[in-house]
């Protein structure tokens, strides 16, 4: 079996051998933006393994008969044409909910580092797209005493899907978007900035509420970001992996695009895209994730709910340790070019380099 694959996939070459999959394979690992037609011509793969940046469309594949199985270690699916690939029989499969916890702690972390006092207040959290991720980040907000908004047009009313988009967006101190990025041909709810957060929703926004993206850039636009005077986190751009100088200046904390970038987020992706190669070639899956997490560290400790005083003071106080957002801030702004922009190289070359953190469940009571 022939495989290309984003060599940024962790751990690809444990998962994807003889002996995990039962047959001879020959894995050819690449540059994710690097994958294009010509490669597939020349090695015409059986299978190909993608992350968020090689695009899986018809100018990809439409000269291609070899790839009968396309993987993408990630949740989002906006680089795929999911129509195409069923059109022409090819199997997909996503790692649905792998980075939920990574991002969801992302963005408790982004709000402990602006807005410390949070920790202490009954203050209101608003979810733009209540899925694995939306879900995630309630169940922590609710951890914490806060009350939390939710909106999901395309899911059933819920505790936590809850209110209409007027107001999570004019009601919440923070608004947090977890939706995927999707345009009229494929949803009847649009997520793309000119159809959801357009600059007229943008109006019904309190000028003193947190905005965090870490869905997909193009879910908020650049110019909206310019013009509004929000505290406004960015994992995600409009332009990525290309930042502007002003729209850097503006944005109170911008990431690399690794708010799901943590051993055990990467991990499972990896596991989930194995495990349904393996249901597609029906062999039994005998990788696991597990084996390559660092011992001491158990996961997914439950969080008390609500948290008392102390362990909110604790996991304030640890937060730094567990996850520094700052650093990572930082890091991202140090690369800027003379002009005060981060070129497209520096952003992706920050991701590959980037020093895998820990979910941090574990780590809250100690
Ligand atoms: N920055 C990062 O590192 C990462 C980013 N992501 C992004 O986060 C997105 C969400 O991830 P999950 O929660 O795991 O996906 P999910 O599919 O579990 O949930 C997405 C939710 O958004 C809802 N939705 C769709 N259109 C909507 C609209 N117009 N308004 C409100 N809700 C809407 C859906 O009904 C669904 O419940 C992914 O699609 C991906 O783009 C995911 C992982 C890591
Ligand atoms: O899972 C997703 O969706 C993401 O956004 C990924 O965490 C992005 O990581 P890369 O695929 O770009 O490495």
């Amino acid at each position: 079996m022939k495989i290309i694959a984003d060599m940024n996939i962790a751990h690809l070459a444990d998962f994807f051998n003889e002996q995990s999959l039962g047959k001879p394979v020959e894995l050819i690992s690449m540059v994710g933006r690097e994958i294009n037609a010509d490669i597939l011509a020349e090695h015409e793969p059986d299978v190909l393994l993608v992350r968020s940046v090689t695009k899986v469309n018809d100018d990809l594949l439409k000269d291609n008969h070899s790839v009968k199985f396309v993987g993408t270690a990630t949740i989002g699916t906006d680089h795929v044409d999911i129509d195409y690939l069923a059109k022409h029989g090819i199997v997909f499969a996503n790692a649905s909910g792998c980075s939920k916890h990574s991002v969801a702690q992302y963005v408790i972390a982004s709000i402990a580092e602006l807005r410390p006092d949070y920790f202490f207040q009954p203050i209101t959290l608003g979810i733009v797209g209540v899925g694995n991720i939306g879900t995630t980040l309630a169940q922590y907000a609710v951890s914490l005493g806060w009350q939390v908004l939710g909106y999901d047009p395309l899911k059933p009313p819920s505790a936590v899907n809850n209110s209409s988009l007027e107001k999570v967006l004019s009601e919440s101190n923070v608004i947090s978007f977890h939706v995927p990025l999707t345009y009229p041909e494929h949803s009847t709810y649009p997520t793309h900035h000119d159809y959801l957060m357009t600059s007229k929703r943008w109006q019904q926004v309190s000028d003193t509420a947190i905005i965090i993206n870490t869905a997909r850039g193009e879910v908020l636009g650049r110019d909206d970001i310019v013009a509004n005077m929000n505290a406004v986190v960015l994992d995600v751009f409009e332009h990525e992996p290309t930042i502007d100088a002003e729209l850097l200046r503006c944005v109170s904390i911008a990431t690399p695009h690794i708010a799901g970038y943590t051993l055990e987020g990467k991990l499972r992706g990896t596991q989930i895209v194995y495990n349904a190669l393996c249901q597609f070639i029906h062999v039994s899956p005998v990788v696991d994730f597990h084996d390559f997490l660092p011992k001491e560290m158990p996961l997914f400790h439950a969080l008390h709910n609500p948290l008392n005083d102390h362990e909110r003071q604790q996991l304030l106080k640890k937060m730094p340790s567990i996850y520094d957002i700052r650093a990572d801030d930082k890091r991202l702004r140090a690369v800027a070019n003379v002009n005060g922009d981060i070129e497209g190289k520096d952003f992706d070359n920050l991701r590959k380099n980037y020093p895998l953190r820990r979910e941090w469940q574990s780590y809250i009571m100690r």
